[in-house]
């Protein structure tokens, strides 16, 4: 298929050309740094979605609870010194530079940095390591729309090239660091509590209609999290079962999320007889807001009142393993060979019929 959705990035086959000036650009979500930005900010998140006033703001007092500010953005700068750390120890000269979805400091302003640097051609490492409309394409929706705004500048420079690492769900380091914390958490329950838990993983609800249409085939947002959810229990827990949950649903009640939410799933498992639960949100690559509201708060209150002894394994933030596996994907991109599944997408690959997000932010 020749049309591909990548926003005008064209991932090559070909190894990276010599001398070529290249960047690491981490995308991310982006996140409120004090109450004021609070409102803007989920504006900018849900503009033209459908998301009812009464669930903004709930989730604005969620934010307001942590003064107004997301942890996110200091966990993608962790994430960050620990790219760059590692880059420099396996001698791979490249800056890393920082863009948001929905915050300062926006794509565009990246974008515009990296063009004034006289930085060629970047390689985008999203976020988000699975397939799904806000997971993969919006990335690339994103990526496009600051080429656009840096290209339609007559005055300035061009800015580079791009292209978007591919999926990461099934990096080692990304399911050993999922699986050392899966361990972990395991092993802070009560002795006799241990070997019964329940192990569920948790990840970001989206619309049926959504899910339906990711990947190239469609459902592979479920397919990539059932894979990958498989692989840290195979690796923390050899043998033993588990179930993959949802959490964090927004949108309006006559809209199909998919389901079952974790604390409906919560009531059922103590309905069952369960005793004790370990959840493992290996939907997100860092403890933001979702987790530790939705899991620590919510999730947990709820076990506690149900009587379910309750753990949560952390997320994948910086584990050596998993930056490392990070690095080991831009090496594969930067060798060539057939671009994967998150790089080259398909035009039709998590289509979903929307208005469009935020118009291009002003640079700052
Ligand atoms: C698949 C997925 C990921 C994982 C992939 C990725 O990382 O991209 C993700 C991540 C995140 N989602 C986040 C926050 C929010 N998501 C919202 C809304 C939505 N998310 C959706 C999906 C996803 N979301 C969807 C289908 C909506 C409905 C509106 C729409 O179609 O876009 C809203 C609006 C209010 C609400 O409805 O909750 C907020 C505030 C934060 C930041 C937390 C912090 O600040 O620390 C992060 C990392
Ligand atoms: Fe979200």
């Amino acid at each position: 298929m020749a049309v591909r959705n990548n926003g005008g990035v064209a991932p090559s086959s070909d190894p990276a050309p010599a001398g070529r000036r290249e960047a690491l650009l981490v995308l991310g979500f982006g996140g409120p740094e004090g109450h004021d930005d609070v409102m803007p900010f989920l504006l900018n998140v849900t503009r033209g979605r459908g998301i009812p006033p009464e669930r903004l703001e709930a989730v604005a007092e969620h934010y307001h609870h942590f003064g107004g500010v997301s942890p996110i953005n200091e966990q993608n700068k962790a994430l960050i010194s620990a790219l760059e750390a590692d880059l420099a120890t396996a001698g791979v000269d490249m800056p890393v530079y920082w863009g948001n979805r929905n915050w300062a400091p926006y794509v565009e302003d990246a974008w515009r940095q990296m063009a004034e640097d006289g930085i060629e051609h970047a390689y985008v490492l999203a976020t988000s390591a699975y397939a799904s409309f806000s997971g993969c394409r919006q990335y690339h929706e994103d990526v496009a729309r600051a080429r656009v705004a840096l290209e339609s500048d007559p005055t300035g420079p061009a800015g580079p090239t791009a292209e978007k690492l591919p999926h990461y769900f099934d990096a080692p380091g990304f399911v050993q660091a999922n699986a050392d914390a899966l361990a972990a958490a395991i092993a802070s329950l009560p002795a006799e509590l241990r070997d019964g838990a329940r192990l569920v993983a948790t990840a970001h609800s989206i619309p049926n209609a959504m899910a339906a249409v990711a990947g190239p085939q469609g459902g592979a947002y479920e397919a990539e999290l059932t894979a990958a959810a498989q692989a840290v229990v195979d690796a923390a827990a050899p043998g033993r079962s588990f179930d993959l949950v949802w959490q964090s649903r927004s949108g309006p009640p006559s809209v199909p999320w998919l389901e079952p939410d974790v604390n409906d799933h919560l009531r059922a498992l103590a309905e069952s007889g369960e005793q004790a639960v370990v959840v493992f949100p290996v939907g997100f690559i860092s403890d933001h807001l979702e987790v530790i509201w939705d899991l620590d708060n919510e999730a947990e209150e709820t076990a506690g009142e149900l009587g379910l002894a309750f753990a949560r394994a952390a997320t994948a933030g910086t584990h050596p393993a998993f930056i490392t596996s990070l690095r080991e994907l831009l090496e594969e991109r930067r060798a060539g060979g057939e671009p994967r599944l998150g790089t080259n997408c398909p035009a039709y690959c998590c289509f979903v019929q929307r208005p469009s997000a935020r118009p291009a932010a002003a640079a700052t």
